[in-house]
């Protein structure tokens, strides 16, 4: 039998919202389009257990919905249903599969590799991976696992015909970012989401169904689409300096708020620059905010060279994924400490960034790569041997926009690369100017979301064209830095600062087109 496991429903009983029958609950969830039930009952009789059963097989029946039931073989057989789900410590599968009528559909739980592996070898029909977030439905045995942790586990089911649910507080605010996170770095990705609460829990089980259905559908279609081979390439120079002009325009018109968790060195010099370009900045760091900040910001910029709040972190990222707003992260220094990587790593476990910008060496810890060693925040040595294919595979990995700067930049989506050749030495002489770069980046990644605000709905976690938007932020910062060195007032490092504020703000269209280097690699 051909199961879609795309909407997963687990059955919750003690979580129906008062007034709400479980009869009418599961008849509105099957209506709103689940395509799977699973009767879970962990305190219940057996006698009670399976009139439930029974009850939901014939709703089941009347939808064309495979009914699967949690941990008991006897219930399964007794009402016909379609399969059983199994835990690790629950009936061994291939006893079941003594038991059970032949094509029935078996699940197992799994938390671990050795899970995948054991589930793949008893040749199971689909596993359920979880927790792939924290949840109130159940005591959990095992630490949650983040996107990262489903996709690993993904992987290990790569060439098999297992199918794989995640479950574990996923929700219609967290889905699409779940459904992002979890492809697998080989492209594998979930034949589906499980969820209890969202949709038990619910007062209106049709349209929670409805909300999570739509975002799958929308998603599997973003994946679909690339999964095609491009044509022809989208950008050219020309293309891409039209594309940054415009957007330098659209900042200025529509002075977005940026929002920017940054390091105590910079704060200053980061503000300035946003003014300077056309934004307003808001250097708010209390987790208390962040929810409300992420519906009116333009874009978010995480830059961790002094973190102080991991939380705050945490959460105006996952509420600027919600908002589908661009999320730019600099991992300053990540390669310098083990706490700098780990929390590098539950950062973007957590939520999903737009861009990712670094020098080589902190994209090379970034990507476990020891090409390019760190000094404290900077890089030493001569850099990566093919900077175009390492952003390119980070991208692709990363399933979002790299620059990667210094003194050529290189910037991809994983599809496109392209090579900056602007700036001047003296951008190496004051600090924090890397910072800066990832200020103009969010500035211009603002501008392509505000271009891109009225588009329709889609899989995207982020609206607007962020590659644009990275290209934008680094020409902005190169090519002041280019103006501002020879005028007259420039005597050194102290007086450049200023001055680059001032060609920020001066900033044309003009000297854009005239001065920006720009490269395409396909
Ligand atoms: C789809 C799906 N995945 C995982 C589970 C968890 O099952 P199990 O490990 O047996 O734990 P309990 O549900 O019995 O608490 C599931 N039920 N469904
Ligand atoms: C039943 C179950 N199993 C899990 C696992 O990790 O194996 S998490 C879970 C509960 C999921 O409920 P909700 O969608 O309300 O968070």
């Amino acid at each position: 039998m051909t199961i879609d496991y795309s909407l997963y429903l687990v059955t919750g009983r003690d979580l129906l919202p008062e007034g709400m029958t479980y009869h009418e609950s599961l008849e509105e969830s099957l209506r709103g389009g689940v395509t799977v039930v699973q009767i879970r009952e962990k305190e219940t009789d057996t006698l009670e257990f399976l009139e439930i059963a029974r009850e939901s097989k014939t709703l089941c029946d009347k939808y064309k919905v495979p009914l699967i039931i949690n941990d008991r073989v006897d219930i399964a057989l007794a009402v016909q249903a379609d399969g059983v789900h199994l835990g690790q410590t629950d009936m061994p599968v291939h006893v079941a599969r003594t038991l059970l009528p032949p094509n029935s559909i078996i699940g197992v739980s799994c938390n671990n590799l050795d899970h995948v592996r054991g589930a793949v070898a008893d040749r199971v029909d689909y596993i359920g991976i979880g927790a792939v977030w924290a949840t109130n439905t159940k005591n959990l045995s095992n630490p949650v696992m983040g996107v990262r942790g489903i996709g690993t586990l993904l992987s290990a089911l790569d060439g098999t015909d297992v199918n794989a649910v995640a479950i574990g507080g996923i929700k219609s605010d967290n889905l699409l970012r779940t459904l992002h996170g979890s492809v697998s770095p080989s492209g594998h990705k979930l034949d589906g989401i499980a969820v209890v609460s969202e949709i038990v829990a619910s007062r209106d089980p049709y349209n929670s169904t409805r909300t999570l259905r739509e975002i799958y559908t929308d998603f599997s279609a973003l994946l679909e689409q690339q999964g095609i081979p491009r044509p022809a390439p989208t950008y050219t120079a020309d293309s891409i300096k039209a594309g940054v002009i415009d957007l330098m325009r659209v900042v200025r018109e529509t002075n977005p708020l940026i929002h920017q968790i940054t390091n105590v060195v910079v704060t200053n010099q980061s503000a300035n620059a946003t003014l300077a370009l056309g934004g307003s900045p808001i250097m708010v760091t209390a987790p208390e905010e962040m929810e409300d900040l992420s519906r009116i910001l333009g874009a978010l910029l995480i830059n961790f060279g002094t973190v102080t709040s991991k939380e705050g972190m945490m959460l105006a990222g996952k509420y600027a994924n919600r908002e589908k707003k661009p999320v730019i992260f600099d991992p300053v220094g990540v390669g310098a400490t083990q706490f700098r990587r780990q929390t590098a790593a539950q950062l973007l476990n957590n939520w999903q960034a737009s861009v990712i910008k670094g020098n080589a060496a902190e994209l090379a810890a970034l990507a476990q790569s020891e090409e390019v060693q760190a000094k404290g925040v900077d890089s030493v040595g001569p850099g990566f041997v093919d900077p175009a294919k390492f952003v390119r595979d980070l991208a692709r990995r990363e399933r979002c926009v790299i620059a990667l700067t210094g003194q050529t930049d290189w910037v991809s989506d994983g599809m496109t690369i392209i090579r900056l050749d602007n700036g001047h030495q003296l951008l190496g002489k004051i600090t924090g100017s890397g910072c800066v770069v990832g200020t103009c980046v969010a500035l211009f990644c603002a501008g392509a979301w505000a271009q891109a605000s009225s588009e329709a709905s889609s899989g995207k976690l982020v609206r607007g064209d962020m590659l644009l938007g990275a290209v934008g932020g680094i020409l902005a910062l190169t090519i002041a830095a280019e103006v501002a060195a020879p005028q007259a007032g420039v005597r050194g490092s102290g007086s450049f600062l200023p001055a680059l504020i001032d060609a920020l703000y001066n900033l044309t269209p003009e000297s854009v087109l005239e001065r920006a280097r720009v490269q395409v690699f396909c």
